[in-house]
């Protein structure tokens, strides 16, 4: 694994979330997108090297409406950089983790996403994304 991509927090209101956060880091936003496939509203902040997304529930069922029920507002998701997405996903399973999505899926800001189940990484949900390159 390279690097942080980004850092996942769940807001129950967006608009709300990036106006705090843009007084928070002093600059707004850079794109709002929904990944409806995930049911969720997406926006990101860069900040110096780091990327901050904002993720808020775009349907009933949404992971981000399930975590805010059970937990509140907060961070839901470690998500780091990798080279060949696949290898990866081939690599933790063999070390034992749990990976939600066997292939990698179509995630926010031109990114392959998979995701490691929380309960194989001591309560962390982790991320895998790989640019797409096309
Ligand atoms: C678009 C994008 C991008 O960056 O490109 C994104 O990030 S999309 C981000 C949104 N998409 C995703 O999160 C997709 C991957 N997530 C999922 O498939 C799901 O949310 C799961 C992680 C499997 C959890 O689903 P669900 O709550 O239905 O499962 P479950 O009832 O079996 O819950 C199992 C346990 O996991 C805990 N749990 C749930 N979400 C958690 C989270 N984010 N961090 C830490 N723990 C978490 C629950 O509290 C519960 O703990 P206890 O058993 O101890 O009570
Ligand atoms: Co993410």
């Amino acid at each position: 694994m390279k690097k942080i991509e980004h850092i996942g927090i769940a807001v129950k209101n967006l608009k709300e979330s990036n106006a705090l956060f843009g007084k928070l880091f002093g600059e707004p936003h850079y794109k709002v997108e929904t990944v409806e496939s995930e049911g969720v509203n997406t926006s990101f902040f860069q900040v110096g090297d780091n990327k901050i997304e904002l993720l808020e529930a775009s349907k009933d069922d949404s992971p981000i409406a399930k975590f805010i029920a059970r937990k509140g507002e907060g961070i839901h998701h470690i998500a780091f950089d990798v080279d060949d997405i696949e290898a990866e996903i081939i690599r933790l399973k063999e070390e034992g983790f749990i990976v939600l999505n066997d292939r990698p899926k179509r995630g926010a800001d031109n990114k392959w996403v998979a995701f490691l189940h929380p309960k194989s990484s001591n309560g962390v949900l982790i991320e895998l994304c790989q640019e797409i390159k096309e």
